[in-house]
């Protein structure tokens, strides 16, 4: 399944141009990556692109997440020396949490302003991660009815929209999309579960049945319950046992359609929460 989907490079060059344009004019990177998959979407080479700037790793859709495993990414992050927010992103507290998270990453820096005489400096930040990881989710609630400035930086010609907060944050207007980047079948696969890459680019029945290996493997019990199984209905393969459940559906042998009952049963949160990533060891 991966191999067949590819990011057009053209699309990723340009996404990182914008991005490296756009990056001299802010003071804080917010990097988006999904809590499910806190590895898969994340984009290695946008490590290198923003290693200089501030940067806080923010940890989206976390309840969706087992969140004992969100616990651990969490640590693993912080040993690597990253700050990080974990969030469901359309949660009330989201604008206050994200601002007291960003000034904790610059407070040197505000304190060194603030002893030269400058107060409430807004923080500049820019919003990236990969696609559907929450990132107009996120803008809306930062910036909730305040409307867009544009401003022009000093040898910047093109104008820029930042959107204001009331908590003293200004968000440049247009995100940075990312693609995330896989060379393994296992990464694509898991993005394809979550729905990171579109429908269109991938087989349903084969995201289903990688869905089927990984309950079979972290929590087969969520499947019989959700579907009504015997408890033996794993000691079946999964080709077998995605037959079983399409019967148990009523769906004949449409297993196609099981299929696409089972991923946006996974994505609805109906197969309870879960992490697909679970290498941080
Ligand atoms: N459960 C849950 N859903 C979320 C969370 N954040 C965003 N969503 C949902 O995820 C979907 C995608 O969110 P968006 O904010 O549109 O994502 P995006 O990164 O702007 O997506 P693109 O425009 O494709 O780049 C929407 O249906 C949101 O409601 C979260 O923390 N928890």
């Amino acid at each position: 399944m991966a191999q067949n989907i590819q990011w057009y490079p053209g699309h990723m060059a340009k996404a990182f141009r914008l991005m490296r344009e756009n990056l001299s004019l802010v003071d804080l990177v917010f990097e988006l990556v999904d809590a499910r998959l806190p590895m898969s979407s994340r984009n290695p080479e946008v490590d290198k692109l923003i290693e200089k700037k501030p940067r806080l790793l923010v940890l989206t859709k976390a309840d969706l997440a087992d969140s004992k495993e969100t616990a651990s990414w969490k640590a693993y992050f912080e040993k690597q020396g990253l700050n990080v927010v974990v969030l469901d992103t359309r949660g009330p507290k989201t604008a206050q949490m994200m601002t007291k998270a960003a000034k904790e990453v610059l407070k040197d820096r505000i304190e060194a302003q603030e002893t030269k005489g400058i107060k409430n400096r807004p923080i500049r930040v820019m919003l990236a991660g990969i696609p559907n990881v929450g990132k107009s989710t996120l803008l809306n609630h930062l910036v909730q009815k305040n409307v867009a400035i544009t401003a022009n930086k000093p040898g910047v010609t093109k104008k820029v929209a930042w959107l204001k907060t009331s908590t003293g944050l200004e968000i440049l207007d247009s995100p940075g999309v990312l693609w995330p980047k896989f060379e393994d079948q296992k990464t694509g696969q898991r993005l394809a579960l979550t729905g990171a890459v579109k429908d269109t680019i991938f087989a349903k029945d084969d995201a289903a049945l990688y869905l089927l290996s990984f309950f079979r493997e972290y929590n087969p019990q969520a499947i019989i319950d959700r579907y009504h199984l015997a408890d033996d209905a794993f000691d079946q393969t999964d080709v077998n046992l995605l037959l079983t459940i399409t019967e148990k559906l009523g769906f004949k042998d449409d297993y196609d359609k099981a299929a696409v009952r089972l991923l946006n049963d996974l994505r609805s949160g109906k197969l309870g929460r879960y992490t697909l990533d679970r290498e941080h060891d």
